[in-house]
């Protein structure tokens, strides 16, 4: 039976496979909870209880199996088994997402863009296909897509969410800054580089007020 997999656990998975790569790139073949929670900054005791629940105990001394940690982070993801996704809104954010071919790793295939942009529709960015948002319908229907990033702008995407849902998919990857209304069976994850750059702006305030009282 599955274990269950906590958002927070989630979360980490991918920074521990990455690093896992990393290790792997460089011939080792064994790790510790510890040895990863001191290059990620984490607890070991939580790093430990998130890879219990995707792979099981590490052994005393010699730890984990790196290649199997691997491979067990990977199908919890769902690599080589990826979700299909769409991206609506193949504007600048949009393309730099198409461009990116690192979310393969992470089991994310997206695997063509829909615009309203007649100098868009019909371009390929890097390899892939920009449709016009009218062929959304027929494209969901013949592939299964089960992710849509939604990349418009704000006053437009409710309705990239609602023709998405309308569509099948289920979950979303929401870029645009604005609430979206879904019903309970539709996750929306909602994603804002704007709060990582407060922390850093607060960041640099605190400091500059400690630097001036030294
Ligand atoms: N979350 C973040 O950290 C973050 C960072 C940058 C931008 N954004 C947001 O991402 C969105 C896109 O930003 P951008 O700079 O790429 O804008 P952009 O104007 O370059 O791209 C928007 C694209 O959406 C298309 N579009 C508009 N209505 C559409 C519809 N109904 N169906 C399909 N396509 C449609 C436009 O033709 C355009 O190509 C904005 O909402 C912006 O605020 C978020």
């Amino acid at each position: 039976m599955q274990k269950t997999i906590s958002i927070q656990t989630l979360r980490r998975l991918p920074a521990y496979l990455h690093y896992l790569r990393v290790l792997k790139g460089r011939g080792t073949a064994n790790v510790s909870a510890t040895m990863i929670a001191g290059e990620l900054k984490l607890n070991d005791v939580q790093v430990r209880k998130d890879l219990a629940v995707v792979s099981g105990s590490g052994r005393p001394k010699t730890g984990y199996e790196i290649e199997k940690l691997i491979s067990d982070i990977e199908c919890c993801l769902g690599c080589g088994n990826a979700d299909t996704a769409v991206i609506i809104g193949a504007g600048k954010l949009g393309c730099a997402l198409l461009t990116y071919k690192g979310f393969l790793e992470y089991g994310i295939d997206i695997v063509a863009a829909f615009d309203i942009d007649r100098n868009i529709i019909d371009t390929t960015v890097n390899g892939k296909q920009v449709f016009s948002v009218e062929k959304l319908p027929a494209f969901c229907s013949e592939f299964k897509i089960n992710i849509g990033i939604i990349t418009v702008g704000a006053n437009d995407a409710q309705k990239a969410c609602n023709m998405l849902i309308e569509n099948g998919v289920t979950a979303i990857w929401n870029f645009a800054p604005v609430h979206l209304a879904v019903p309970s069976h539709v996750l929306v994850q909602d994603e804002n580089l704007g709060s990582s750059l407060a922390i850093l702006s607060k960041h640099l305030a605190v400091k500059s007020v400690s630097d001036k009282k030294s």
